[in-house]
């Protein structure tokens, strides 16, 4: 059942105390709940007229929970119960985080990392694929696809008797999946955006082939419902949304912690709806995820609000008392807990709360497609990639936007990295972008923490391609005060995409190589290093860090 807890410290309070009464008698809660599309001014009312099903999604939801059952009792019959996920952003995270959070297993195939794509092209025989993609018309997803289909054929295995297809009625996906005669086509509902479709048969599908609970997500989800339509300054999506929307000067960096709460993975989910739905028009939210004892939570940063997932059932408050240097020393805090359906329904109201006192429409991510653009361009005509300005050792060296970053002559990975810190203004940003595999190649998640030490501000940490669905957005519609490195890597054995004119790995190069240009084209400084040999690349990066720090 529904539990959600809402503490809100400092700035935070100060902002709800602020902004809610005001919401209160505009009536927002209500009028949210009532599908009104004008709570975002002219210019949005488009697309939220077609955007906000979200918000009551459990008619739909409800009649899914027995047909997903009876396919997953069909499929366990055949011997098939492992389920592996192609899809993007909001058709991913979601059931990545009830998966995680409810401890069954589930292969999701967000990326087009040759690496990452092949590692899960095992014990085929009992495997299940689900493609989830709204448009049904996301390259990743459709090379997932293909790929994870040749592989079930090679096999012996017919692919389409172990594909589900999720995916908006008319999609182009939906078509071909009738045609080819797949093992079931989930229709979602159109009026529901992707990164706000957690509830929706993005959520429910995968989480429920897989195992998860998904009557008891919906249930819990359901009680909050009515809390969360209150005109009611007492209201916690009212609470958190002016929280995170309005405070004054903009606490734009929303550094997010896990203290305790059973939810795995909450803050990829919250950092893709966060994002991708405010940054943008110059301004935006920056999630930014960060472990215990991390460098973003022991200071105390003017344009940060820490945000800390709790228990809420054994949360007993802010340890104030705590060591210091295990705790956190933000007097800037929103703290919240509570069942995974409350917690989704409660970010997506909040963050529609915050859109609309930011003055932007939630519902577009009007810079993400700039980047599909920009690789569809390179794929289709694959311009040679620029020679490297230098080499060292396994890793070779470019910058985009900034020239100045890498002068003529020998330049370290170490001395590019400092020039690149240099570059980060006040109130400013580095983002590290890894197109490489998320999960083999996970070390290199360690240089974050090591990175915003030496820096002093925070920094975020995208695995490429799936960063470009959630924090893309932001970093190119957002203010422009971030820094980017990015990380790249040949790897050892490249994959096709079969009949598709081009491989996996010339993917994932035209996606970095169209992102790097594009943030290029708004201003922002662009290291690129590439790791001819990934592993000693990998290891001399963070070698580079390490020196740096000493
Ligand atoms: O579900 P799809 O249509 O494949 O889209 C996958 C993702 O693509 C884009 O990045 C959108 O901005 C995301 O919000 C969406 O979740």
């Amino acid at each position: 059942m529904s539990s959600l807890s809402l503490t809100l410290i400092g700035a935070a309070r100060e902002a709800a105390e602020a902004q809610a009464p005001g919401l209160v008698d505009h009536e927002f809660a209500s009028r949210l709940a009532a599908q009104d599309h004008t709570l975002w001014g002219p210019d949005a009312e488009e697309e939220a007229a077609k955007r906000l099903g979200w918000v009551a999604p459990f008619a739909a939801g409800r009649p899914l929970v027995d047909q997903i059952s009876r396919l997953r009792q069909e499929l366990a019959a055949e011997g098939v119960n492992r389920v592996v996920l192609a899809g993007m952003g909001g058709s991913s995270l979601a059931p990545e985080v009830i998966c995680a959070s409810a401890g069954v297993d589930l292969v999701v195939l967000d990326s087009t990392d040759p690496q990452q794509v092949r590692a899960a092209l095992t014990e085929l025989e009992r495997t299940v694929l689900v493609v989830a993609s709204k448009s049904g018309s996301t390259v990743e997803t459709d090379s997932q696809r293909r790929i994870v289909q040749h592989a079930l054929e090679q096999a012996g295995i017919d692919p389409f008797s172990r594909t589900v297809v999720v995916t908006d009625p008319g999609s182009p996906m939906n078509e071909q999946a009738r045609e080819q005669g797949v093992r079931a086509v989930f229709e979602a509902d159109p009026t529901v955006g992707g990164r706000y479709s957690a509830l929706t048969a993005f959520g429910l599908v995968p989480a429920g082939l897989a195992g998860a609970d998904i009557a008891e997500l919906l249930d819990s989800a359901e009680s909050a419902a009515d809390l969360l339509a209150e005109d009611d300054a007492a209201n916690p999506g009212l609470q958190l949304g002016a929280a995170l929307g309005g405070t004054a000067p903009l606490r734009d960096k929303l550094v997010i912690t896990n203290a305790g709460s059973p939810l795995v993975g909450l803050g990829a989910w919250i950092e893709q709806l966060v994002a991708e739905s405010t940054g943008k028009q110059g301004t935006g939210l920056l999630p930014v995820l960060v472990a215990d004892g991390e460098p973003e939570l022991t200071r105390d940063a003017e344009d940060a609000l820490v945000v800390q997932l709790v228990d809420a059932e054994a949360d007993e408050g802010p340890s104030v008392d705590a060591d210091p240097a295990e705790t956190v020393v933000s007097p800037h805090m929103v703290r919240t807990g509570g069942s995974l359906g409350a917690q989704f329904l409660l970010w997506e109201v909040a963050t529609a709360v915050a859109g609309s006192l930011l003055g932007i429409n939630p519902f577009d991510q009007p810079d993400v497609e700039s980047a599909k653009v920009a690789a569809r361009g390179l794929l289709d005509s694959p311009a040679p990639v620029p020679a490297a300005t230098t080499v060292d050792g396994a890793v070779e060296l470019r910058a985009s936007g900034d020239p100045s970053l890498l002068p003529a002559g020998e330049v370290s990975v170490a001395e590019a990295l400092e020039a690149l810190l240099r570059r980060i203004p006040d109130r400013g940003y580095l983002a590290v972008m890894a197109y490489l595999d998320r999960i083999s190649e996970n070390r290199l998640e360690e240089l974050r923490p090591q990175l915003a030490a030496l820096c002093g501000r925070p920094v975020t940490f995208g695995w490429g391609p799936r960063f470009l669905h959630s924090t893309g957005q932001f970093h190119k519609g957002g203010p422009a005060v971030g820094a980017f490195l990015q990380i790249t890597g040949t790897p050892e054995q490249d994959l096709e995409v079969p009949d598709r004119p081009f491989t996996l790995s010339q993917l994932i190069t035209a996606q970095a190589h169209g992102d790097a240009q594009v943030l290029a084209d708004h201003g922002r400084p662009v290291l690129q290093l590439h790791l001819r040999d990934r592993n000693a690349g990998i290891a001399a990066v963070l070698d580079a860090v390490s020196a740096l720090a000493s």
